[in-house]
């Protein structure tokens, strides 16, 4: 098992990256792809199964591209995203390793997400069979994407990702516009009227439903609106964005609030954040908390430091740890997410943190060092590209005393490690799994100075 979930076959010395198996599995393969150093491939005969299987529980398993790890068990999984780590640090970082704390596994193996997004399609997916069988069948869709098609959309029937009544509020809108010969959306064409359906339940019982139309039809979305917020009473924010633009993307878009309030909260340890339509937060909320908790441990904070949260996104991890610390400052990209992030030190009246928006490596300049002070612990989570270069040298520079590197892609952590290793000891590694059934990990790295 290799990177992106794939597994690793060899012929004439030929490196084969196929997807769709298990380790283990003896298997007839089509090469897909010819590159220099190494092919793709995919299996088109199985001789035998690998002992690692289990049987995937999902009808939607093989052709969505959501859960491609079902057909192996969790601890399985755990395996061999502790080992992604292992093998990543080991190769990309280089640096000598302590032994790795054993890698957190979410209790929640189903039913994990506390945000889905679907979308509307008139060219649903249909299976070489349905195909081949010359029927007639409804092409309206509303689900995920099939992987690499822009243009397909597979119809959901149910999921196993999000907690109730998120399969019921999919089904109940995908039924309603049918009813209502509201036309799904036309991706190639650009035409229609439902495009997407976005769907939060947070961690506190409160209820996100946005629904993204391509037009302004204020009867026709009244209509749609009532019919939700009668059904399911439930619903504590229900809003909906007319989007006629190109793509599904509605940051810079108005969102109308129908009824109930324009956010929801998650709770963490009593600390609440405010979640609106256009922020972002940890989609497993419970394993979030595993993971913020474990990342204030390895800061070991005392009450006296000064501490920077790099990528603080909402300011999550900033006001998550702002009670063991004298301050701290979150730096982020997003103007949107500092807004939040700062509302979200006001609500719990957390007094001590201070938030900037911009480019990490033009923020966390000298100036801004010079007015905070050096900290002696920085907690960083930056996006799966990992840090810019220019930031590896500043925290080199600065040189704080604790580092904590949180990190959602082993390979570029294992990299910017190496950056660091010139000043840094890796003391702790912690991964976390907070996708199950994906090949996804996440991990924590102590680095300590030397
Ligand atoms: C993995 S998220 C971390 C979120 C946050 N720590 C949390 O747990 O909710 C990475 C964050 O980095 C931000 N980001 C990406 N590139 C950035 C950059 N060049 N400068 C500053 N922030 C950036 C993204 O907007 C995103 O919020």
């Amino acid at each position: 098992m290799v990177a992106e979930g794939k597994c690793l076959a060899r012929h004439d010395n030929m490196v084969i990256f196929v997807a769709g198996v298990a380790p283990g599995d003896v298997v007839d393969l089509r090469i897909t792809r010819k590159k220099k150093s190494f092919l793709e491939a995919e299996p088109v005969h199985f001789h035998e199964l690998s002992e690692l299987r289990v049987q995937p529980f999902c009808e939607h398993f093989g052709t969505c591209g959501g859960c491609k790890w079902q057909h192996i068990g969790y601890d399985t999984q755990l395996y061999f995203k502790q080992k992604q780590v292992k093998d990543n640090l080991e190769r990309i970082g280089k640096v000598p390793l302590p032994e790795f704390d054993p890698i957190l596994g979410s209790e929640k193996t189903r039913y994990y997400r506390n945000k889905l997004e679907y979308t509307f399609s008139n060219t649903s997916w249909l299976t070489k069979e349905q195909i081949q069988s010359g029927q007639e069948f409804d092409r309206d869709a509303l689900g995920f994407h099939i992987p690499g098609r822009f243009d397909k959309i597979l119809d959901i029937k149910h999921c196993y990702l999000q907690p109730d009544p998120s399969n019921a509020i999919r089904l109940e809108v995908r039924k309603y516009a049918k009813e209502h010969n509201l036309p799904f959306f036309d991706i190639v064409k650009q035409v229609g009227y439902m495009r997407n359906l976005i769907i939060r339940t947070a961690n506190t019982g409160e209820l996100m439903v946005i629904v993204q139309v391509y037009e302004d039809r204020p009867e026709e979305m009244q209509a749609l609106m009532e019919h939700l917020a009668v059904t399911f009473p439930e619903i504590t924010s229900l809003q909906y964005v007319v989007n006629a633009k190109g793509n599904e993307t509605f940051h810079d878009l108005e969102v109308i609030c129908y009824k109930g309030l324009p956010y929801i909260h998650e709770e963490m340890e009593g600390i609440k954040f405010r979640v609106g339509p256009k922020s972002f937060y940890q989609t497993n909320a419970d394993q979030a908390y595993e993971l913020y908790k474990r990342t204030r441990e390895l800061a070991n904070l005392t009450g006296n430091e000064l501490v920077y949260d790099l990528y603080t996104g909402a300011g999550t991890i900033a006001n998550f740890v702002a009670k063991q610390a004298r301050e701290v400052i979150g730096i982020e990209y997003v103007p949107s997410a500092i807004e939040d992030a700062k509302i979200n030190s006001q609500i719990n009246n957390i007094t001590n943190t201070t938030f900037y928006a911009g480019d990490m490596k033009d923020i966390l300049s000298d100036e801004l060092i010079a007015r905070h002070g050096r900290p002696e612990v920085v907690i960083t989570d930056p996006p799966r590209a990992g840090m810019h270069e220019d930031v590896v040298q500043k925290l080199l520079q600065v040189h704080p005393n604790r580092i904590v590197y949180v990190s959602c892609n082993p390979a570029t952590q294992a990299r910017d490690i190496e950056w660091l290793s010139e000043k840094y000891d890796v003391t702790r590694v912690q991964p976390v799994d907070m996708f199950p059934q994906t090949h996804h990990v996440e991990n924590i790295v102590l680095l300590t100075a030397k």
